[in-house]
C-alpha cells in the first residue's frame, strides 16, 4: 500500500517535471525570439507577469526601433558640427548649396580647382538639387594618375559636408550628390514673402550700370527692332534696378547724323519763318522722304544739305533752332510709344557726345592709334582679320563708330559705370565686338574692371515668316501697331463677357494691361537671339505661356482668398501662427518652384535673356495650378456650398505665390490687374 502511494506521487512528480520542463523549453525558445508576441504564449501559460513583462518589452523595443532608424539617420548625415546658417550672407539656395558644396569639394581635394553650381534636379527621387562635379574631379585625378572613380570621389565630399539649416539630406548615387531641401527653412523662406514682400537678394556691391536701349533715328521710323530694344532694354533695367543697384536708362539717339543737312535745308525752304513760328510738320517721315528726293535727284540743294551739315556742327544759332525743331517733332512721337508702354528713358542722343568726338579723336592720334586709308582716319582692334573702326571720314566729318567710341569712354570716365548694357539687333554684333575691341586695345576699356554686355536680338517676322510687313508691303508703323494691339485685345475681352462683367474703367484698364503686356511678353519669353514672329493670335491665346495667361492665373490666385472671404488683415494675423504647408507633396512642389526666384534673376544677371523669367513664371503657373486641384483652401459643403473650412496656411501659400508672380511681372513690365 505505501509502495504504491509512493509509486503515485513518483508518476506525478514525473509529470510536473515533465511539464516544468516543457514551460522551461517554451519559454527558452519565447527568450531567443527577438520580438516576443503575446499570441506565442501558449494559452496553458498561466502567468499574468510573463504577458505583462512582454507587452512592456515590446514596447520598449518598438521605441528602441525609432531610436536606432534616427541614428542610423543622422550618422548618414555629413558628421561634422553643425554649423549655425548665416542668413546675413544669404543670397539664394542655388548659391548657398554652391557654396556648401565647393567648400567640401576644396576641403576634400584641396589642390584640385573644379568649378560646378548646384543644379536643380530633373526628377524628385534625386532630390530637390543636385552636386555633379565628382566625375570631373575623378577625371582630374585619374589624369594624374591616381586611380578612383566618381563614386569614391563624391562619397569623399559628402564626408566633407559641413551641416547647414538648408540642407534635410544628402544621397550618392554613383558620382551625383543628391540634396534634399530641409523644409523649415524652406517654410520660413516663404513666410518671410508673405510678412515682407518679396526682397531682393542681399548685394554683394552696388553698381553703377548703363543700359542703354530703345535708341532710334530722329525723323526716321521707330521700327519694330527699336520696339524689341526698348522692351528689353526696360525688361534689364528693371531687373538690376529691383536688384538694389544704380541704373542709368540711356536712350542713343540718331540725332546728330548728316541726315540733319538735307532735313535743315528743306525745313528752311518749306517754313521760311521756322525761326521765329514753329513749322506745323505733322508727319516728320513724309518730310523725311521729300527732303530725300530732293538730295538725291538736286545737285544745288545736295550742296546745300553739306553746308547745312557744317554749320550745324559749327554750332550756327539758326542750324541748331531747325535741328532742335526737327529733334522736337520725333521726340513728341517717341515719348506716345514710351508713355503708353511705361517705359521711362533719358535720351542722351549721339549729339551730346560731340565735343567727347573731338577729344577721343585727339586721344587716339596721339596715342598713334588710327592708320590713314584712303583718305579716311581709321584703327584696329585687338582681333586679327576684324574691319576697322571709322574714326573720321576722308570729309574730315565723324561716324557712328566715333560717336560709339566717345559714349563709351564718357560712360566709363565720367559716369564711372561698372557695367555697360547695350541692347541693340543683332545686325550690329559686328559693330559692337570692333567697339569693345578697340576700346581695350587703347586702354579706355578695362574688361577686368568695367563688363560690356552687347545684347542682341532677331529680327521680328510676320506670321508668313517673312520680314515684318503691313498687308500693303510697307514698314509697320508702330503706333498703328500699338493700336491694333489695343483693338484685338478689346475683342478677346468681349469675346469673354468681360464687358459684361467690368466697368468702364476696369475694362479699359484690362484692356491696356493685356494690349501692351501681351506685346511685351511675347518678345521676352523667346530667347532673345533667335528671330521672333509676331502674331496676336499667339500672344492673345489664353492657353500657354502667354500674357494672358499669367493675368488670368493672377487674378484668380487673388480671388481665392477674397472668394473665402478672409481679409488681408485676418491673412496677416494669420502669417504670425500659421505654416506654410509642406505635408502634400504639391505643396512642398510649390514652395520650393517659388524659392527659385533668385536663382533665376542671378542666372538673368549674367546672361541678360529674360526669357528665363517667363519660364519661371510659367513653371509657378503650373505648380500652383496642381497644387489647387490636389489640395483644398476652402472646404465647402457638399450640398449648400456653404464654407465649411478654411485652411490659412494654404491661403498664405496662395499669397506668396502672388507676391512672386507679381515681382515677376513688374520686372517683365506687367501691369495685373484685379479683375480680368
Ligand atoms: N550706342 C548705340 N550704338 N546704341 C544703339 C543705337 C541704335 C541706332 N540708333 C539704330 O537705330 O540702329
Amino acid at each position: 500500500m505505501e509502495k504504491q502511494l509512493l509509486f503515485k506521487n513518483m508518476a506525478k512528480a514525473e509529470a510536473d517535471v515533465k511539464e516544468l520542463y516543457d514551460r522551461y523549453e517554451t519559454m527558452k525558445r519565447l527568450a531567443s525570439q527577438d520580438d516576443i508576441k503575446l499570441e506565442n504564449i501558449p494559452d496553458d501559460v498561466d502567468c499574468p507577469e510573463l504577458r505583462a513583462l512582454v507587452t512592456k518589452h515590446n514596447k520598449l523595443s518598438y521605441r528602441l526601433g525609432i531610436l536606432k532608424r534616427a541614428i542610423d539617420e543622422e550618422n548618414s548625415k555629413p558628421k561634422m558640427a553643425k554649423t549655425s546658417f548665416d542668413p546675413e550672407s544669404f543670397t539664394s539656395i542655388q548659391t548657398a548649396l554652391t557654396q556648401v558644396c565647393t567648400i567640401a569639394l576644396r576641403e576634400a581635394y584641396p589642390d584640385i580647382s573644379v568649378e560646378q553650381t548646384v543644379q536643380p534636379s530633373g526628377k524628385p527621387e534625386y532630390g530637390d538639387y543636385q552636386f555633379n562635379a565628382a566625375m570631373q574631379v575623378a577625371k582630374e585625378l585619374k589624369n594624374r594618375g591616381i586611380n578612383t572613380n566618381p563614386a569614391e570621389v563624391a562619397k569623399a565630399i559628402v564626408r566633407k559636408l559641413k551641416a547647414t539649416r538648408i540642407i534635410e539630406k544628402v544621397a550618392t548615387v554613383g558620382g551625383f550628390i543628391n540634396i534634399w531641401l530641409a523644409q523649415p527653412f524652406c517654410q520660413n523662406l516663404v513666410m518671410e514673402i508673405v510678412t515682407e514682400g518679396v526682397k531682393p537678394p542681399k548685394l554683394l556691391k552696388r553698381q553703377r550700370v548703363l543700359v542703354d536701349f530703345s535708341s532710334p533715328n530722329v525723323a526716321k521710323q521707330m521700327h519694330v527692332g527699336h520696339l524689341r530694344s526698348t522692351i528689353i532694354g526696360d525688361s534689364i533695367a528693371r531687373l538690376f534696378e529691383f536688384l538694389g543697384h544704380e541704373v542709368l536708362r540711356i536712350n542713343h539717339v540718331g540725332d546728330w547724323g548728316t541726315q540733319f543737312g538735307m532735313l535743315i535745308a528743306h525745313l528752311q525752304d518749306k517754313f521760311p519763318n521756322y525761326v521765329n513760328e514753329l513749322p506745323p510738320i505733322e508727319d516728320l517721315q513724309m518730310f523725311y522722304k521729300e527732303s530725300k528726293t530732293r538730295f538725291d535727284s538736286d545737285e544745288e540743294f545736295k550742296k546745300r544739305a553739306y553746308d547745312c551739315v557744317v554749320r550745324l556742327q559749327g554750332h550756327e544759332k539758326d542750324y541748331i533752332k531747325g535741328w532742335q525743331l526737327i529733334c522736337d517733332v520725333s521726340r513728341k512721337e517717341f515719348q506716345k510709344i514710351y508713355d503708353q508702354l511705361g517705359i521711362s528713358l533719358v535720351e542722351r542722343g549721339e549729339s551730346f557726345y560731340q565735343s567727347r568726338m573731338e577729344s577721343v579723336v585727339k586721344f587716339l592720334r596721339e596715342n598713334e592709334h588710327l592708320e590713314m586709308d584712303d583718305g579716311r582716319l581709321i584703327m584696329f582692334g585687338l582681333e586679327k582679320g576684324q574691319i576697322p573702326f571709322t574714326i573720321v571720314k576722308s570729309d574730315g566729318g565723324f561716324t557712328y563708330d566715333t560717336s560709339d567710341m566717345a559714349a563709351l569712354r564718357q560712360r566709363i570716365e565720367e559716369e564711372k559705370c561698372d557695367r555697360i548694357i547695350y541692347v541693340v539687333d543683332n545686325g550690329q554684333s559686328g559693330h559692337f565686338r570692333v567697339l569693345f575691341s578697340c576700346a581695350e586695345k587703347c586702354n579706355i576699356l578695362d574688361p577686368s574692371k568695367v563688363r560690356t554686355d552687347f545684347v542682341g536680338f532677331g529680327v521680328v517676322l510676320g506670321e508668313d515668316k517673312k520680314k515684318f510687313k503691313t498687308r500693303s508691303g510697307d514698314t509697320v508703323k508702330l503706333q498703328d501697331l500699338l493700336d491694333e494691339g489695343l483693338k484685338r485685345a478689346e475683342n478677346t475681352l468681349n469675346s469673354k463677357g468681360r464687358d459684361e462683367v467690368l466697368t468702364p474703367e476696369e475694362f479699359e484698364k484690362a484692356k491696356k494691361a493685356v494690349a501692351f503686356g501681351c506685346i511685351k511678353y511675347a518678345d521676352l519669353c523667346n530667347n532673345r537671339m533667335n528671330d521672333y514672329v509676331f502674331s496676336f493670335d499667339k500672344m492673345l491665346d489664353d492657353k500657354g505661356n502667354t500674357a494672358v495667361y499669367m493675368l488670368y492665373m493672377m487674378t484668380r490666385i487673388k480671388s481665392i482668398a477674397a472668394n473665402s472671404n478672409v481679409t488681408p488683415a485676418q491673412l496677416a494675423e494669420a502669417a504670425k501662427t500659421e505654416k506654410i504647408p509642406v505635408k502634400h507633396p504639391k505643396e512642398w512642389k510649390l514652395v520650393k518652384t517659388l524659392l527659385r526666384f533668385n536663382d533665376e534673376l542671378s542666372k538673368i544677371v549674367d546672361d541678360l535673356c529674360l526669357h528665363h523669367l517667363c519660364e519661371y513664371l510659367y513653371d509657378i503657373a503650373t505648380a500652383f495650378s496642381e497644387f489647387y486641384n490636389a489640395c483644398y483652401c476652402i472646404e465647402r459643403d457638399a450640398k449648400d456650398g456653404q464654407i465649411v473650412k478654411v485652411n490659412m496656411d494654404r491661403l498664405l501659400l496662395c499669397e506668396a505665390t502672388a507676391r512672386v508672380m507679381e515681382k515677376c511681372f513688374w520686372i517683365i513690365g506687367l501691369t495685373p490687374v484685379s479683375k480680368m
